[in-house]
């Protein structure tokens, strides 16, 4: 081609660029007016809402949400995945609602860590969150109002149950309003994106657990210490040129670390569920989860009792967790999740059988199952 023709060639590329920007420019102005047309339903839903006089008005409706979610999930034609959709769409809310009310999450910090990602992943960027550093404490926050919801960690598919948070439960009268699922990526990190001085990897036991093999694979010789969270890793490996942590890339940004090694985690389905807590009941999506926690007499056969009357009803247990009570009373709390919402006829009358089979009963809450 001679230079001519290139240059033809050049401007002939530009102008079919120019022509499917000023579409795109046509479309963002299209989009930019549906959304203020959304934000004014949106305000007009708030006043509605006050305008009801209700004491305890919830503005945060989190069947809703997940009804949306689900919907534009389902009709979306692509070529956008179903799961980048779901995280735009959880930000037009997450605005909405702010002109609604501004809600305050409290979550399990510090900042970078992954129940930080959790909670924005579900409440979208226009929240106030809120770090404190145990698990208590964001039950405590939220049980004193200071916080609206508290997003906390309850179990990983790696490293199993959360048991802190479980315990929790059986003092604490908050409800659980909603769950995130989080594909939890590790990554080794450092200052200098050089390991040959590094003498020591830090990160939270959880996260040492889920690349155990990777380390042993490729660190054998390297000390592993496990810090109160990974963003507590991360933060003490920007102090010390000597030390890596294994964290998310959120706490990598935060402290200004180098990713060494993205990916670590032994397997590839590392998934951690969270859970929202709060003060509420909530309503059935279409597409829920009922946890509840429930005691029993020891004696022969006393789970059979508890399990018997979810078969006879056709429930689907998906989770049963046992801890031992912190008194001596009843020897042994289980923690069971079921399909399905408290108010389905099926779960309501299991749970009736359920409340003269047991020492002590308590419907945890009914919340919409994890969205993508
Ligand atoms: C608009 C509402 O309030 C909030 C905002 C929502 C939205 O922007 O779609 C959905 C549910 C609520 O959390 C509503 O209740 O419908």
């Amino acid at each position: 081609m001679d230079s001519v023709d290139s240059k033809d060639a050049e401007k002939a590329v530009l102008t079919k660029l120019g022509g499917i920007r000023d579409r795109i420019d046509a479309i963002d102005n299209q989009i930019l007016g549906l959304l203020s047309e959304r934000a004014h339903c949106a305000e007009e839903v708030g006043e509605t809402k006050r305008e009801a006089g209700e004491k305890n008005i919830k503005f945060y409706r989190p069947e809703r949400e997940a009804q949306i979610l689900r919907r534009v999930t389902e009709l979306n034609p692509g070529p956008l995945a179903g799961e980048r959709v779901t995280a735009i769409f959880r930000e037009i809310i997450s605005s909405c609602l702010a002109l609604e009310q501004q809600i305050k999450v409290a979550y399990l910090g510090p900042a970078g860590t992954f129940t930080e990602a959790a909670a924005q992943k579900h409440f979208g960027q226009a929240v106030g969150t809120l770090p404190f550093m145990l698990i208590s404490e964001v039950f405590r926050e939220v049980e004193a109002g200071t916080a609206d919801y508290g997003v906390v960690p309850i179990e990983n598919s790696t490293g199993g149950v959360i048991s802190h948070t479980l315990d929790r439960f059986v003092s604490s009268p908050l409800k659980i309003c909603g769950e995130i699922h989080l594909a939890i990526h590790q990554n080794l990190m450092n200052k200098t994106k050089d390991m040959s001085g590094v003498t020591r990897i830090y990160s939270h036991e959880q996260s040492l657990m889920q690349c155990r093999d990777w380390l042993d694979r490729n660190y054998p010789g390297v000390a592993r210490i496990a810090v109160a969270s990974n963003a507590e890793a991360a933060r003490l490996a920007s102090e010390d040129p000597k030390s890596a942590a294994i964290a998310g890339e959120n706490a990598a940004s935060l402290y200004d670390l180098k990713i060494i090694s993205p990916h670590i985690e032994d397997s590839p389905n590392n998934v951690t569920r969270f859970l929202v807590i709060g003060k509420e009941d909530v309503p059935a999506s279409g597409n829920d989860r009922t946890s509840i926690l429930i005691s029993t007499h020891n004696g022969s056969g006393a789970l059979y009792h508890l399990l018997e009357p979810l078969k006879r009803h056709g429930l689907d247990m998906t989770r049963i967790e046992s801890r031992p009570a912190p008194d001596t009373h009843w020897d042994y709390f289980f923690f069971m999740d079921l399909n399905g919402h408290i108010s389905e006829d099926a779960m309501q009358a299991a749970l009736a059988e359920l409340d003269d089979e047991a020492e002590y009963i308590r419907v945890l809450g009914s919340y919409a199952k994890a969205i993508l």
